[in-house]
């Protein structure tokens, strides 16, 4: 499998705070990769650097081997942020109308698009609702939804799955299955250690450094713990990045 992303001695500052140290990082083509860290590590700031929304202080990215993406690069990168960049004022269908127009899906895909990505998030009877009716977690449904507008190669979701239900979790985390295996690369980041076990390897962040990387049972395994948690709290008593792929 080639890189689809690597990140090369990654640092960022916000002013004077470093909250990015050191970051290394090379995720595969067609991976479903995990970002597992505290609140405040510094996932956040990571994904929008990927995603072009910040530029790194220091060190180098490159997606598809091409440094700094173009704009026609990132037109093929579908972001959901943690807060939902939706306009509330107009319904799901004219929301997913505008963004439609911004990614530049053709006019004859558009409906179909539509009904496709509101079908993932469950909400194909909701499409003439402003989203100011709408509950928090069908907006985070739908912020979902509109990442998923354009068939991106690149899915980047900022805890995607907060505030929803667990039976709908589960239908999503199927359709990220599919999506992956139609050869999207996706990356995550989340709290969440039953959804950690679900990605194919994970980058644990702590303290602006990468402190692991490696599958969930690599992870386990190194660490001879039966657990992420265990795993997690095992590695934070490390310095440098540990690799289970060493
Ligand atoms: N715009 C900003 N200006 C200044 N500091 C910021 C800004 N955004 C984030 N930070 C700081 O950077 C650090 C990392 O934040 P970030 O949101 O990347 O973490 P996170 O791991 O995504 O957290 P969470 O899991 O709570 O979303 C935190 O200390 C945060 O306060």
């Amino acid at each position: 499998m080639s890189a689809f992303i690597e990140m090369k001695n990654i640092q960022y500052s916000y002013g004077k705070e470093t909250v990015l140290k050191d970051i290394n990082l090379t995720i595969p083509e067609g991976q479903l990769f995990g970002l597992l860290g505290p609140s405040g590590s510094g996932k956040t700031t990571l994904v929008k650097i990927i995603n072009g929304l910040l530029d790194p202080t220091n060190g180098t990215i490159h997606i598809e081997n091409e440094q700094k993406p173009s704009f026609s690069k990132m037109q093929k990168i579908g972001y959901m942020a943690q807060s939902d960049a939706l306009y509330s004022e107009l319904t799901a269908k004219e929301n997913f109308d505008f963004f439609a127009s911004l990614y530049k899906i053709p006019r004859k895909e558009r409906k179909h698009r539509i009904t496709e990505s509101a079908k993932v998030v469950n909400l194909e009877g909701q499409l003439n609702k402003t989203l100011e009716k709408f509950s928090g977690g069908m907006k985070r449904r739908m912020s979902l939804a509109v990442a998923l507008l354009h068939q991106p190669s690149l899915l980047i979701l900022d805890e995607p799955t907060v505030g929803i239900d667990p039976v709908l979790r589960a239908s999503i985390w199927e359709e990220l299955r599919n999506m992956q295996q139609q050869g999207t690369t996706i990356t995550i980041t989340t709290h969440v250690m039953d959804e950690a076990e679900k990605c194919d390897n994970l980058a644990l962040l702590r303290d602006g450094y990468i402190i692991a990387q490696g599958s969930p049972a690599d992870l386990k395994a190194k660490s001879d713990t039966d657990s992420l948690e265990a795993a997690f709290l095992h590695y934070g008593g490390a310095k440098h990045a540990y690799s289970c792929n060493r």
